[in-house]
């Protein structure tokens, strides 16, 4: 995993976090983040009073006082920026390595008469056809049309064995940056200039087309209302402390506002969102908006397509059986004319298997014959032969249908031959040629390893896993037990796979769906969050909002964990601030009052050295706070799988109590270096 992989922070990594907090202090770009903003603006103001005290209002602090202030808040927005910028900086690294996998090849378009032409890269359009032959890397994305090849994808997934990519059925699609290991292809182009997926990846790990979650967004919001409240706050402090005869100066009330409002949350809220995704990253999922992320954190059902996802999908034609009063050469024969223009695997497979079994068929008698393609719709496919026969092998329902509506009968030993088949898990497919059924051919599969446990797993966590399979319901439900789903739909068709998405949405659940094929593009689009195999179809991976460069559907398990724990994360740092500035106003309000009102000494449980040290020193707690909290905001809380209701508790007394108690030492220790240290 040498390219997306990356976990440690370098020194150049810190280094360069450094030198963008700097550059972040630009107002236009801090106004973003307005509990932040506001403290830059002190800092600003506060600058302006360490070179004339008086320049506001009458001062009776010292000019060291205000630029000690004025510094603290200055190291306040750049160790916030500080956070953003680490958290943005693994992301820019990749997005370099990325760049580099991208750079300009020499492509060979397929002209309208057949020759070859070298043209850049950069100059394909969508549509354009191109040749890629053995140890070139291929120019841009397309479906391969023609041919089959091994490819090295691992300048992307960082995967070094190469994968079999093939024309037609849900291996056809190439990802521009990878190589052709053997063999050649003739690709067509998929994407326009400067959208291909490796344009996707580089922006998205960049972190360029970053857009706040709706979640990021409200909580934005709420802090910045909580800063407008503290703001007025300490405005109407100022006539209460002059009745009382004490005299707040501008830089504390500054200071005082900087440490009533949300900073900790406020200045670590990017860093968390950003760090989040870059996990995800790490897994070698590709999450197309943060938004995704957050919302697998509260997935409550799992949909999966079988073929491909639950199983490997090389779905391969092992055994051709015949119905009672036709023979082993008759069903063979029929299959293979059903498959000869048939360019999926499991078409390729019937044609193979059958020379193998020393049948052929001359290409003179099927010239002119007419390709019935296959459709996810239909779940048929075939030919219509020049003199009118019109042969057939699908879903054994569908192909019961088709016979049916030509008058035909349905063999009485058919649904024995078929259900043998699905029991042990695989693919009956019947043949037909006109009105009358020949047999089936069975279609083997293997379920991928390791999943029972996972899905397990999945349970423990309150998911569910819905199965939905065009498949029939004998193999969905041998497939289903094998892989140990909750539940499975058979015989699905795309619009059904939809409906069960929309079922569940309508019941309030939050629904991903994992999938691999053109015919699950609208489901991966309805979900909540999609999940696309990067084994799969280019429309597959357009539509959903995540991409899997593994091509393991458990993957969502690790992606749910992540947003979990983006969550968790959030609403504990949230909870630490806030019960962090609450704290704050009760540890230095008295030290503020006492000299007027000596009453307060009781509630001066800190004993703080004067009121411009208990100022001083929780400004820089309120500071140094942030950085040390760096490292829970990139990792994340420590998220364990148990019910939201005791993880609730559980943080609440963590950072709600802990967000209490750490202040006052905080505090109480600061003062006393600062004592110890002769400045206040
Ligand atoms: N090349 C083909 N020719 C004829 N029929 C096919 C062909 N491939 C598949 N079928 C039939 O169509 C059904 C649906 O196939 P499809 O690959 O669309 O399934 P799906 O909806 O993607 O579900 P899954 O991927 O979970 O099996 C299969 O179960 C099989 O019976
Ligand atoms: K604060
Ligand atoms: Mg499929």
């Amino acid at each position: 995993m040498t390219t997306v992989r990356k976990k440690t922070i370098s020194k150049e990594l810190a280094a360069q976090a450094v030198l963008d907090a700097f550059k972040k202090l630009n107002p236009v770009v801090m106004i973003k983040n307005p509990v932040m903003f506001i403290v830059e603006v002190g800092t600003f103001i506060t600058l302006l009073l360490s070179f004339k005290p008086d320049l506001f209002v009458a001062s009776g602090v010292s000019r060291g006082y205000n630029i000690a202030v004025c510094l603290i808040l200055l190291f306040t927005v750049l160790f916030a920026n500080f956070a953003e910028a680490l958290a943005e900086g693994r992301g820019k690294a990749q997005a370099d390595t990325l760049r580099r996998t991208k750079s300009d090849t020499m492509a060979k378009l397929v002209q309208k008469d057949g020759s070859l032409k070298q043209v850049s890269s950069t100059q394909l359009k969508k549509g354009d056809i191109v040749r890629v032959d053995t140890g070139e890397i291929i120019p841009t994305d397309g479906e391969i049309i023609e041919g089959l090849a091994s490819i090295d994808e691992s300048a992307i997934t960082g995967e070094s064995a190469p994968v079999i990519k093939e024309a037609g059925g849900d291996f056809s699609s190439v990802t521009g940056g990878t190589r052709v290991a053997s063999d050649y292809i003739i690709v067509k182009v998929m994407t326009d200039p400067g959208e291909s997926f490796l344009d996707r990846m580089i922006a998205l790990v960049e972190g360029a087309k970053r857009q706040k979650t709706p979640n990021e967004i409200a909580l934005t919001t709420l802090l910045a209302v909580l800063t407008l409240i503290f703001m007025i706050v300490i405005i109407t402090m100022v006539p209460m402390a002059q009745y009382l005869g004490v005299q707040l100066d501008l830089a504390t009330l500054i200071a005082l506002l900087v440490c009533l409002i949300p900073t900790t949350i406020g200045g670590l809220l990017s860093a968390i969102g950003i760090a989040g995704m870059d996990r995800v990253t790490q897994y070698n999922v590709l999450a197309m908006s943060g938004k995704a992320v957050e919302a697998a954190g509260d997935i409550d059902t799992l949909i999966l397509d079988k073929t491909g996802t639950i199983t490997y999908g090389n779905r391969m034609a092992a055994e051709f059986i015949p119905v009672k009063g036709v023979t082993q050469k008759e069903v063979i024969l029929s299959s293979l004319k059903a498959s000869v223009k048939d360019e999926t695997p499991e078409g390729r497979s019937i044609v193979e298997l059958a020379g193998k079994l020393g049948e052929s068929w001359a290409e003179s008698e099927y010239r002119d014959a007419e390709s019935i393609e296959f459709t996810a719709e239909t779940r048929m496919s075939g030919l219509n032969l020049s003199n009118g026969v019109q042969v057939r092998k699908g879903a054994v329902d569908a192909v019961k249908k088709h016979v049916m509506a030509k008058g035909g009968s349905i063999p009485a030993d058919l649904d024995e031959a078929a259900q043998r088949i699905a029991k042990a898990g695989g693919t009956p497919l019947a043949v037909s040629v006109n009105e009358r059924i020949f047999g089936v051919i069975y279609l083997k599969d293997t379920v991928k390893p390791g999943l029972k446990e996972r899905f397990a797993e999945m349970r423990s966590m309150g998911i569910k896993t819905i199965m939905c399979t065009g498949d029939n319901p004998l193999t969905a439900a041998t497939i289903a037990l094998e892989a140990g789903v909750d539940d499975f739909v058979a015989e699905a068709k795309p619009e059904d796979k939809i409906a069960v998405i929309r079922k569940e949405q309508q019941e309030g659940k939050l629904v991903a769906m994992t999938g691999d094929g053109t015919n699950d593009a609208p489901a991966l689009a309805q979900a909540d969050v999609g999940l696309a195999m990067n084994s799969g179809t280019m429309a597959a991976k357009e539509a959903a909002n995540m991409i899997d460069l593994d091509s393991d559907p458990t993957k969502l398990l690790s992606v749910v964990s992540i947003g979990k724990q983006l969550l968790i994360t959030r609403g504990a740092l949230t909870t630490f601030s806030i019960a962090n500035d609450i704290a704050k106003y009760f540890a230095i309000i008295p030290a503020m009052f006492i000299l007027a009102m000596p009453q307060l000494q009781a509630l001066n449980i800190m004993h703080l050295a004067s009121p411009q040290s208990a100022i001083l020193s929780a400004l820089i707690f309120n500071a140094i706070i942030i950085p040390l909290l760096i490292p829970i905001a990139m990792k994340g809380v420590k998220y364990r799988a148990m019910s939201a209701d005791r993880l609730l508790s559980r943080n609440v007394l963590i950072y709600g109590v802990g967000g209490v108690i750490v202040p006052f030492i905080g505090i109480k220790l600061i003062d006393l270096v600062l004592q110890g240290l002769h400045i206040v």
